[in-house]
């Protein structure tokens, strides 16, 4: 059998394209504005975000300056599928285009998705089994949006996982909040240490890499100090330890 013959028996591709960066680099308004434009086209979107983001209401994703679409919330992707109902997912039961043509002339009425946009990608556990069979074996197209690195800066979730299986990747930058410059990573303005922590400009901040550095740096003075207070509980000297770190703080933040 030659190689076109093959092709036209083949079903059509799926493909995944991944959208990275800090946080307030427009990820989010990246993946409306790709379902307006998947929507226009007649395609049937579905939009996922994870329900570890309890900021907003459930059934919606909010980017940070306000736009607002339906969504789906889920602990994990696997459920996705269950949520929606096999049939409505699984838009080509049989192996055959043909067939499969046939069938959708009778599922009058059935929500059908084609594209699949999933945000805050570094929550799910299952991002790559989920990308890889929706694309691979399902047709789907999947866009992925969700943070390449964490606070520390380490790979966060398994959002560089899917490089590798990825037809597009794009790392969109923000603005440093404290010199206007491009901004790469995000500063963690709190001084909890847990990889997760839910939240917006209230504990992080888009930052160059001189400002992440330095950031950096006073941010783990004042967590060490705080740190040091756990030792000494209502002594005099937590409240000249914490008083310190406002004023390294507000050095740092607002004299800069
Ligand atoms: N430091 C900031 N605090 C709040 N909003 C910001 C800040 N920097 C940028 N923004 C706004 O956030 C928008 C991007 O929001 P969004 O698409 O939700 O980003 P992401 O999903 O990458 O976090 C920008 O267009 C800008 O208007
Ligand atoms: C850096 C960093 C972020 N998070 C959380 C904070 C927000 O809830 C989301 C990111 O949302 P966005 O759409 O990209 O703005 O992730 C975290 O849990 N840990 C981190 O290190």
């Amino acid at each position: 059998m030659s190689l076109s013959s093959m092709d036209r028996r083949c079903k059509p591709a799926g493909e995944i394209h991944v959208i990275v960066g800090p946080m307030f680099a427009g990820k989010t308004t990246a993946l409306l504005r790709r379902i307006k434009s998947e929507s226009n086209s007649g395609r049937n979107v579905a939009m996922i975000k994870s329900s570890k983001d309890t900021r907003y209401a459930n059934d919606s994703l909010v980017t940070h300056d306000g736009l607002k679409f339906p969504c789906w919330a889920l602990p994990d992707l696997s459920s996705f599928q269950h949520k929606l109902g096999d049939d409505a997912y699984l838009k080509i039961l049989s192996t055959d285009f043909m067939s499969w043509k046939m069938l959708e002339t009778h599922v009058t009425g059935l929500l059908l998705i084609d594209v699949i946009c999933i945000d805050e990608a570094q929550f799910f556990d299952d991002l790559y089994d989920f990308c890889c069979k929706a694309a691979d074996h399902d047709e789907k197209t999947i866009i992925v949006a969700g943070l390449d690195g964490d606070y520390l800066r380490r790979s966060f979730g398994s959002v560089l996982d899917i490089i590798p299986p990825a037809d597009t990747i794009t790392k969109l930058t923000a603005r440093s909040e404290l010199c206007g410059k491009r901004a790469f990573f995000t500063l963690r303005k709190t001084v909890g240490t847990q990889t997760e922590l839910i939240g917006g400009s209230d504990v992080y901040m888009p930052v160059c890499r001189q400002h992440y550095i330095n950031g950096q740096v006073v941010m783990e003075a004042a967590r060490s100090v705080l740190e040091s207070c756990k030792v000494q509980p209502d002594s005099h000297a937590d409240f000249a330890a914490v008083a310190n770190i406002y004023v390294i703080l507000d050095f740092y933040f607002i004299a800069i």
